[in-house]
């Protein structure tokens, strides 16, 4: 039985400040660099969301797209897009939104959504040269 991936894209312009709470700003400054800047700055997040199975003798598909797409806007792109993820994102509250660590937020996000036989891995470009992959 072929396994194939399918791919869905999406996007999402969120404001992070990298930083630890328990560092000064001197130190956060000497690890993160112009990331730490109090002010926060953003980026225009891609993301890829692949799933990897079998392909269903009857519709011919591993998984519909189009579910995939609804899925990515109710649970990523709603609560990311135009937030600021430090303050407005409770999974960042105490968690530095790194792309790792946002890459692994999302999968935990969808992965109670996609169906056990299907693997998922996430794809995510903070910058067009920045991309972390995350499957699990
Ligand atoms: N391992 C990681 N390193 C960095 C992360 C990260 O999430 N994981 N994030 C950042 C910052 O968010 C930073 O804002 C990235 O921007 P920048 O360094 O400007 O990235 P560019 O690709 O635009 O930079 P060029 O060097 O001009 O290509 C930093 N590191
Ligand atoms: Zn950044």
């Amino acid at each position: 039985m072929p396994k194939v991936t399918v791919h869905r894209k999406a996007h999402f312009n969120s404001a992070h400040r990298l930083y630890r709470k328990d560092w000064s700003d001197e130190k956060n400054f000497e690890v993160f660099n112009k990331c730490s800047n109090p002010n926060f700055h953003g980026h225009n997040y891609e993301l890829i969301v692949s799933l990897t199975g079998a392909i269903d003798k009857e519709t011919g598909y591993v998984y519909d797209l189009g579910i995939l797409s609804s899925l990515i806007k109710l649970h990523i792109e709603e609560n990311f897009d135009h937030k600021n993820l430090n303050i407005e994102v409770e999974e960042f509250k105490n968690l530095n939104p790194t792309a790792e660590n946002i890459s692994v937020v999302i999968y935990d996000k969808l992965r109670k959504h996609i169906p056990n036989h299907l693997e998922l891995e996430i794809t995510l470009y903070e910058t067009p040269r920045n991309f972390v992959t995350y499957s699990g």
